[in-house]
């Protein structure tokens, strides 16, 4: 191969034998960088330029060959390698880092988070086949209404994981902090034991966004909590709106914590959600209170019996709790990981994260579309005015948005 000839007068010559000789093979991406810089703290990517498009391309093959991305500067992509080879290293640092910029809503970021992704995404795969096919983590939602019992549970529950050997993170979706200015799940200082356990990693709900754009987030937060060695991913949301039946079509298992109350405490919560249960645990099952459980445990277990079964494997259990106490959570926890081993042998497991993947990506197409059509030029300005003509009864909703979908086809 014909090295140009730039090369051959850089000062850094053992690293340009290293290179020649050993016909390329590199530790990483960033070393050939450093072939270009005459000292350490000059910008590495001038010399870097004087390469040839050909040669710039093998010699990053060699090195990083999973984490090409068009367009990316050298800087976005020696910020991909950090992030990426802390995250697998375990370092909640990198974790937080890499959450925050999924959590981007700019356009270059967004493209850097998109490729540390990727590279995740190809570490998943690699670790799953070493581990026979088996999910790194296990995806776990929890729903219940403000009140019920979420954090302190989460607090002992992650606890006992943890004494037991398991690294836990918990998410929190909660888009009610964009529309109401104040979160629901995130304001106060929750969870502050777990939160100090080197084993556990609590991320607040993004303070802003739609619930498209919270999910987004989560499903990428997921993944990158798995590569950092998280084998239990909790996702928690307040169940008062849509965001729990988001969450159930996010995670493996998806367990509904309600207090020990029924009719009019209840009327937040969303008959539908039940369906969506595979558990439910009535928890403050302690004191006084310890009666009023045992009633409504009953009732669900009666009205679960009603329900359209979703497993062939698995039928929902209705289990009492104290997150007070930890009564009940320690058997909770070996009801959670028959259902795992149940629903993984039986392959249904795989299934549902197949079909999640699919509903995942319609929804960032249907989002981005939108999107990209509210702020296409053809039809940007044409809104406003047709939405009038709407809402004063001058032009039929179906109208004018044929109207504008052909303002905006014509304008492709
Ligand atoms: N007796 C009893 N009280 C409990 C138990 N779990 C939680 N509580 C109490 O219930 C109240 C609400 O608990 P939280 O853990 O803040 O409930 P939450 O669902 O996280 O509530 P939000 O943060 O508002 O969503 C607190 O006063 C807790 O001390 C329990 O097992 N037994």
């Amino acid at each position: 191969m014909k090295i140009p000839s730039v090369l051959l007068r850089f000062p850094h010559r053992y690293l340009f034998k290293r290179m020649y000789f050993k016909n390329f093979h590199c530790t990483s991406r960033s070393d050939f960088l450093c072939i270009g810089s005459l000292t350490p703290v000059r910008p590495y990517h001038t010399k870097w330029m004087c390469l040839s498009e050909g040669l710039k391309r093998e010699l990053c093959h060699q090195a990083a060959p999973d984490q090409q991305a068009e367009g990316l500067s050298d800087r976005e992509n020696r910020l991909i390698d950090r992030l990426y080879s802390g995250l697998i290293q375990g370092h909640r640092a990198c974790l937080a880092e890499a959450i925050t910029l999924v959590e981007s809503t700019q356009a270059r970021k967004k493209k850097v988070a998109q490729v540390l992704l990727q590279k995740v995404l190809s570490y998943h795969r690699e670790q799953e086949k070493l581990n026979q096919g088996k999910p790194l983590a296990f995806r776990v939602g929890l729903s219940g209404p403000p009140g019920a019992g979420k954090s302190t549970f989460i607090e002992c529950f992650g606890k006992m994981l943890t004494e037991r050997g398991h690294k836990v993170s918990v998410l929190a979706v909660d888009p009610s902090s964009s529309t109401s200015g104040g979160s629901l799940l995130g304001d106060k200082t929750r969870m502050t034991e777990l939160s100090r356990d080197m084993n556990a990693y609590i991320r607040p709900s993004p303070t802003r966004g739609t619930l498209g754009g919270v999910t987004r987030t989560t499903n990428e937060a997921i993944l990158l909590c798995e590569g950092g060695g998280y084998d239990v991913v909790l996702v928690e949301t307040v169940g008062v709106g849509q965001s729990e039946f988001a969450v159930a079509d996010m995670v493996d298992m998806f367990i509904l914590l309600l207090p020990p109350a029924g009719g009019d405490e209840l009327q937040g919560i969303k008959r539908g959600i039940i369906e969506m249960a595979d558990l439910v645990a009535i928890n403050k099952a302690d004191g006084d209170l310890i009666v009023p459980a045992r009633r409504i445990q009953a009732e669900y277990v009666s009205a679960m019996k009603l329900l359209r079964k979703r497993s062939k494997v698995w039928r929902p259990k209705v289990m009492r709790i104290s997150a007070k106490t930890g009564e009940g959570i320690s058997d909770m926890w070996d009801k959670m990981t028959e259902f795992r081993d149940l629903v993984l042998t039986s392959g249904e497991l795989l299934a549902k994260r197949r079909k999640q993947q699919k509903v995942w990506m319609w929804n960032l197409i249907q989002e981005n579309m939108l999107e990209h059509f509210r702020s296409h030029l053809a039809v940007k300005d044409k809104i406003p005015l047709l939405e009038e003509k709407v809402l004063s009864g001058v032009l039929s909703p179906g109208l004018a948005a044929d109207l504008l979908l052909k303002a905006f086809k014509d304008g492709l």
